[in-house]
């Protein structure tokens, strides 16, 4: 293991869901080849492995091969797996918190957050829809945050993320669907060494529309945004019908599929690869990645997650957290 590559910081994420469990099981694949982790939560939440408390981030690679290394946040109230209780959400926040300030300090290469229970965090006061633009306050690049989803022969970035599909459809426009693709292809250019990404976007209609006959935003809103990114010499396409977009004919013409909401970007990828797809927040000041998938209340406390998707997120903030010290260097 590279001990001079400095740990994760992993997020104990919401502690009735199954961010404890898939933590645990990820630590016991990954104690002797690494990357090394530190857990920033409750250690009770890590179920049959050891654990041990530590100071600072600069311990927890010695530990690592041992036990999970915890930098400890107590939660106010008991934990029933798969029933959230609004008391804990404050520790939850500050795991967040503390692991991007931890990143930005250099003392942890990454962010890597487990899924928190939005509904949850949202009745106790948190303002963000989601992790993504949380963190987008944290550490804010230049550009907007943009949520891009890896899985194994697709990548995938939804333009409107965290909105009510009438909200998003209202939001659209040229401008944010430049904002979003500039933002893309920079990103996979930085951190994913793509030094001409090829971007697809996605039509909005049946049939992208089929020439204004089944809805207007295709041609009125997305294929000048294409022109003008085009004109940027950004290498954009479409828009292209959405059902025939994730075929792996047409998968294998771009390097990203931009969706013009979340679930057009999202079911691609959660279908491909649940167990694997990553999802990555480019444009950030730190490295961030978090396992695809949710909180799985329903499977919580019984020792059925997968931790595939987890382990997915630490090996790919490990690489991009390298990328970006190798540019730096
Ligand atoms: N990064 C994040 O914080 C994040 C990501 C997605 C969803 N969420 C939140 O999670 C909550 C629940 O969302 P949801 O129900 O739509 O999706 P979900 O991913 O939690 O669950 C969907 C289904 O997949 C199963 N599943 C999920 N992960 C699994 C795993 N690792 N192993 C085995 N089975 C697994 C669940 O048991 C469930 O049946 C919501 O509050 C949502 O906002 C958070
Ligand atoms: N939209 C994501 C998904 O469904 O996987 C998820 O909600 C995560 O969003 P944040 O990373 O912004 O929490």
């Amino acid at each position: 293991m590279d001990t001079q590559r400095p740990p994760l910081a992993l997020t104990m994420g919401e502690p009735a869901g199954i961010g404890g469990e898939i933590a645990a099981k990820a630590w016991s694949v990954l104690r002797q080849e690494g990357p090394a982790f530190f857990f920033l939560g409750d250690p009770a939440l890590l179920p049959g492995v050891p654990h041990r408390r530590i100071a600072s981030p600069a311990e927890a690679a010695a530990v690592f091969p041992e036990a999970v290394p915890v930098l400890p946040l107590d939660l106010p109230a008991p934990v029933t797996p798969g029933r959230p209780d609004a008391r804990n959400a404050a520790p939850v926040i500050a795991a967040i918190e503390q692991a991007v300030a931890l990143a930005r300090s250099g003392a942890a290469g990454g962010v890597v957050t487990n899924p928190i229970q939005k509904s949850v965090l949202t009745a106790a006061g948190f303002r963000h829809p989601g992790h993504t633009e949380f963190l987008a306050e944290l550490a804010p690049g230049e550009g907007p945050p943009v949520m891009l989803l890896a899985a194994a022969g697709l990548r995938a970035v939804p333009v409107t993320i965290h909105q009510s599909l009438r909200s998003a459809i209202a939001r659209l426009d040229a401008a944010l669907i430049c904002r979003i693709a500039r933002a893309t292809a920079a990103g996979l250019r930085r951190d994913f060494g793509i030094a001409a990404p090829r971007l697809a976007l996605a039509g909005l209609n049946p049939h992208a529309g089929e020439d204004g006959t089944m809805g207007t935003e295709d041609r009125d809103i997305i294929a000048p945004a294409i022109a003008t990114l085009r004109a940027e010499g950004i290498d954009a396409r479409g828009p292209f019908p959405a059902d025939t977009l994730f075929t792996p004919h047409a998968r294998a013409g771009y390097d990203v599929a931009l969706g013009m909401y979340h679930d057009q970007a999202l079911i691609p990828v959660k279908t491909l690869d649940m167990a694997g797809g990553v999802n990555v927040t480019l444009n950030l000041a730190v490295v961030r990645t978090s396992p695809d998938h949710g909180t799985a209340l329903d499977i919580a406390g019984q020792n059925r997650a997968d931790p595939g998707s987890l382990i997915a997120a630490l090996r790919l903030a490990a690489q991009l957290a390298d990328h970006r010290r190798n540019q730096a260097a």
